[in-house]
């Protein structure tokens, strides 16, 4: 009607629809075909768009949004769809801001709908992700999309009864010579779960390849290099196009599969002129910022600024593999020995001296063991090894200690054993209790560094910062304290319930209000007493805050003016005057573990 074009009650329409969708927390699949603004309606059609499109960006948070364009979609009618995470064309529609015919009026410029705004134009230019025969095969695309994603931006991604992976070997597809080109998707093909492989954007920038698949019935999203295409490099589209997926995977808690095979970023004037440094940085930016668990493997070469670019470890990854043939380096050892050895390379030896100069650099600076021994990476791994490796990192209970400078940095708490039961198992709260300067603070940050190490999600509410923020304003009169310990018990039940382990480091001087928190919470409360004597903290008086109260500057200050009410039965008690805080923080642990595994083993 009217060519699918928007006037006010259209837009209401469609709003609401998206309001809808957004409240009943369902994903929302729209059919476009729509001539754009209404004419009849002037500048109030224009104004329902405005509205549909912001409606699209509030929706954004909340569910998946696929939009479908069936026939010629114009003006407003365009961005509609580019607001959504995914568009997917029929071979017969068309998408364009102004048509051909305003394109004649206003440019003389001939151009026929397909060639201004069809698939062959937006399947290259990033704006449709999938293109379909017909609207039938675009209902089972959006179906299979939606197979890979979360209802809500909320909820956990769908997980399906897992299947083996095609190949025993993935490496197999690499070919002999470390210069031929081979195609990363049988790569990635070969390591996840047979059939679920849903390649995104398969014809724009095809130097990178994305899209989701399955590892053992979970949803993963894989970013990959693709060597057959410029032989991997990366320049400003393969940035865009992978950036703008990881914010996607981001959103909808998709956890990430980085394979990297890369020379590095595309050199050259074209690149600089388009902005390839500002397009490099947003791969970085939504790389280091997202938070969803995120795995590497290198599979054949990482140089330079590209290494860091794709997700190696000080961008956030959880871990960082390589292949025993991997290459990770600054630059290629062949450009590399033409710049350390200028001088020998004038000589007429010349490209025997460079190929063995090659060698011995790549031997020496490139190869994965060497990056293993930097502390690059986190283990050399075998291709077939890889599917089993990736899951345990992604999805298990493994964790790698975050490299400093090559070395691992030291574990706060050493030698202790892994609490396997701890990452399935229902949230806690370690409640740290006992006077201002007893340690409560050190040995909570010890613990939260340990526990996150170990993949746990944890959340620290100290005293000190919940009083600038939850409890700005309030005293320490026993009212206010209290008033004081019940937000932070608020706090520490909802996100205990939800799986978090959250530390609590407050003075919390006052047993029957502790009582009430232990009360809330059940079994997922565990007391924590610093047994700390008075004149050891007025000893440390790190803040100088007991000088001051001695002197009477502060009043109804804990231990000199305000009485402290020791635990009477506190899971664990911590003597920090005989104990270092790291072995404050082991017991803590070791209790944690054990209390968990009870919890788990009662339920
Ligand atoms: N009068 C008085 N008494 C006790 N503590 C005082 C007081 N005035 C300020 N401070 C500083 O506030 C921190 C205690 O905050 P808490 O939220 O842990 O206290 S309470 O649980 O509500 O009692 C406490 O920090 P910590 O040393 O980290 O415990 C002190 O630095
Ligand atoms: N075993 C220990 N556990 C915790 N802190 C200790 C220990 N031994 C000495 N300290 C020192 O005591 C001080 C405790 O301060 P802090 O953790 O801020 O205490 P509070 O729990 O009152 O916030 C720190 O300077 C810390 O280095």
């Amino acid at each position: 009607m009217s060519g699918g074009s928007v006037g006010v009650a259209e837009a209401d329409v469609i709003v609401e629809a998206l309001r809808h969708s957004g409240r009943e927390g369902i994903p929302l699949v729209a059919f476009i075909e729509s001539a754009g603004a209404r004419l009849q309606e002037g500048a109030g059609a224009l104004g329902g768009f405005g509205r549909i499109f912001s409606a699209n960006v509030a929706l954004a948070q909340r569910v998946p949004q696929i939009s479908v364009i069936t026939g010629t979609s114009a003006g407003g009618g365009c961005y509609s769809p580019a607001l959504t995470d995914f568009v997917v064309m029929t071979e017969q529609a068309t998408m364009f801001l102004t048509g051909p015919k305003i394109v004649r009026q206003a440019l003389g410029e001939e151009v026929s709908a397909p060639d201004l705004g069809g698939t062959g134009v937006h399947e290259r230019n990033g704006v449709c992700h999938l293109v379909s025969a017909d609207d039938l095969e675009a209902v089972a695309l959006c179906r299979e999309l939606l197979s890979y994603l979360p209802q809500t931006a909320g909820d956990a991604p769908p997980v399906r009864r897992p299947e083996p992976a095609p190949l025993d070997d993935p490496g197999m597809e690499l070919p002999s010579s470390s210069r031929s080109y081979y195609d990363v998707r049988a790569v990635i093909r070969g390591l996840v779960d047979r059939g679920g492989f849903l390649e995104l954007w398969p014809r724009w920038a095809r130097n990178m390849v994305v899209g989701f698949a399955r590892l053992d019935g979970r949803t993963v999203g894989i970013v990959a290099n693709q060597s057959r295409h410029l032989g991997g490099i990366i320049d400003t589209e393969a940035s865009q196009k992978a950036a703008r997926f990881i914010r996607t995977a981001e959103r909808f808690r998709i956890p990430l599969l980085v394979l990297v095979d890369t020379p590095g970023f595309m050199p050259g004037s074209r690149q600089e002129s388009a902005g390839v440094i500002r397009h490099g940085a947003e791969l970085l930016r939504a790389f280091a910022g997202a938070t969803v668990p995120r795995v590497t493997v290198i599979v054949r070469k990482a140089y330079g600024g590209a290494f860091i670019t794709m997700n190696c470890k000080d961008l956030g990854a959880r871990a960082a593999f390589a292949w025993h043939d991997a290459e990770i380096g600054i630059m290629s050892p062949r450009s590399a020995v033409e710049i350390i050895h200028r001088r020998e390379l004038e000589h007429p030896a010349g490209e025997e001296t460079a190929e063995r100069l090659a060698l011995l650099y790549a031997q020496a600076q490139l190869s994965a063991t060497a990056a293993l021994r930097r502390g690059a990476i986190d283990d050399v791994i075998a291709p077939h090894e890889t599917r089993t490796r990736v899951i345990e990192v992604l999805f298990g209970r493994r964790r790698f200690p975050r490299r400093v400078g090559g070395t691992p940095a030291p574990a706060p708490a050493a030698g202790l054993p892994e609490p396997p039961e701890l990452r399935d198992a229902a949230g806690c709260t370690l409640w740290f209790t006992g006077l201002s300067g007893a340690g409560k603070s050190t040995v909570a940050a010890l613990v939260a560094r340990e526990l996150r190490e170990r993949g746990e999600r944890v959340e620290v509410l100290d005293g000190d910062v919940v009083r600038q923020h939850l409890s700005k304003g309030l005293g320490f009169s026993r009212e206010d304290r209290d008033t004081n310990i019940r937000r932070i018990a608020f706090v520490a039940d909802v996100l205990s319930r939800n799986g978090v382990c959250v530390l609590v480091a407050a003075i919390s001087p006052y047993r029957v209000t502790r009582d009430e928190a232990r009360e809330l919470m059940g079994e997922r409360f565990i007391e924590i007493y610093l047994r700390t004597s008075l004149d050891e903290c007025i000893r440390r008086d790190t803040k100088g805050l007991y000088e001051r109260a001695l002197r009477g500057e502060i009043g109804q200050f804990t231990g000199i003016s305000d009485p402290y009410e020791e635990p009477l039965a506190p899971e664990i008690a911590l003597d920090t005057e005989r104990e270092a805080p790291e072995e404050s923080a082991a017991r803590v642990l070791a209790l944690v573990a054990a209390r968990l595994g009870r919890a788990e083993v009662a339920a």
